[in-house]
C-alpha cells in the first residue's frame, strides 16, 4: 500500500532525497529545472543556498517521489550547503565537459560528501553541457576513470539545454536506491549495504526483491 500524503495524489512507495553539487555555473540549476518542468531556461540566477524540488516518478510500478536540493557552487555558500548533505540518500556531483577546472574540482566535491554526507550514500557523475562538443575538455573516458576509482554508481553527459540524458540520471539513481533499499529490507547484507542515517521513506515493508539495472 502506498504511503499516504496529505492527498490521494501524493501518496508514494518511495522518498528519496538526492543532493545536486558542484561548481558554480556548471547548469545544475538547469538540470533540475529541466527535470521538474521539462524546460529549459537558460538565464538562471546563482543559486543562493539550496534550492528546493519535488517531481513523482513511475519506476517499475512504484511511485517514488523525488526531493532534489540544488545547491550553490558558489564558495560562500559552503556552510550552508554542506549542512544538507546529512541527510542525502544520493548525490549528484555535476560538472561541465567544458571547462577542465570543473572536472578538476570533483575530487573535492567527493571529499566534501565524504566528510560531511552519509555512510553508503550513492554518487553518481554528470557532464553537462553535451550539447556543445566542439567546446569539449573533459573525455568521457577520463570521466569514467574518476568515477571507477572513487566507486561512483555512474557517468553520464548531459544536456539541460537539449533535455540529454536528464531523465536517466534520475531514473538511475532512484533504480539504485530501491534496489539497495529492497536488499536492507529482506535482510540480505550485500558487500555494499545500505546504511544511512537519514533512512529513505518506504511505504510497505514488502517491497518485492530486484536486481540493480545498473
Ligand atoms: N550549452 C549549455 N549551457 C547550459 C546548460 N545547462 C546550463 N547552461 C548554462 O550554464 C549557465 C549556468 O547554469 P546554472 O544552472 O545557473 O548553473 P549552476 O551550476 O546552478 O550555478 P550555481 O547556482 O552558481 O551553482 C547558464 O548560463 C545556463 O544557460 C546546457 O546543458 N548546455
Amino acid at each position: 500500500m502506498p504511503f499516504p500524503g496529505s492527498g490521494a495524489d501524493d501518496a508514494f512507495d518511495y522518498l528519496f532525497k538526492i543532493i545536486l553539487i558542484g561548481d558554480s555555473n556548471v547548469g545544475k540549476t538547469c538540470v533540475v529545472h529541466r527535470f521538474k518542468t521539462g524546460q529549459y531556461n537558460e538565464k538562471q540566477q546563482n543559486t543562493i543556498g539550496v534550492d528546493f524540488t519535488v517531481r513523482s516518478m513511475d519506476i517499475d510500478g512504484k511511485k517514488v517521489k523525488i526531493q532534489v536540493w540544488d545547491t550553490a557552487g558558489q564558495e560562500r555558500f559552503r556552510t550552508i550547503t554542506q549542512s544538507y548533505y546529512r541527510s542525502a540518500h544520493g548525490a549528484i556531483l555535476a560538472y561541465d565537459l567544458t571547462r577542465r577546472s570543473t572536472f578538476e574540482s570533483i575530487p573535492h566535491w567527493i571529499h566534501e560528501i565524504e566528510k560531511y554526507g552519509a555512510a553508503n550514500l550513492v554518487m553518481m557523475l554528470i557532464g553537462n553541457k553535451s550539447d556543445s562538443l566542439d567546446k569539449r575538455q573533459v573525455l568521457f573516458e577520463d570521466a569514467c576513470t574518476l568515477a571507477e576509482k572513487h566507486g561512483l554508481l555512474a557517468v553520464l553527459e548531459t544536456s539541460a539545454k537539449e533535455a540529454q540524458n536528464i531523465e536517466e540520471v534520475f531514473t538511475l539513481m532512484a533504480k539504485e536506491l530501491i534496489a539497495r533499499n529492497t536488499l536492507q529490507l529482506h535482510g540480505e547484507n550485500p558487500p555494499n549495504s545500505f546504511s544511512l542515517d537519514s533512512r529513505p521513506v518506504i511505504a510497505s515493508p514488502s517491497v518485492e526483491k530486484t536486481q540493480c539495472s545498473c
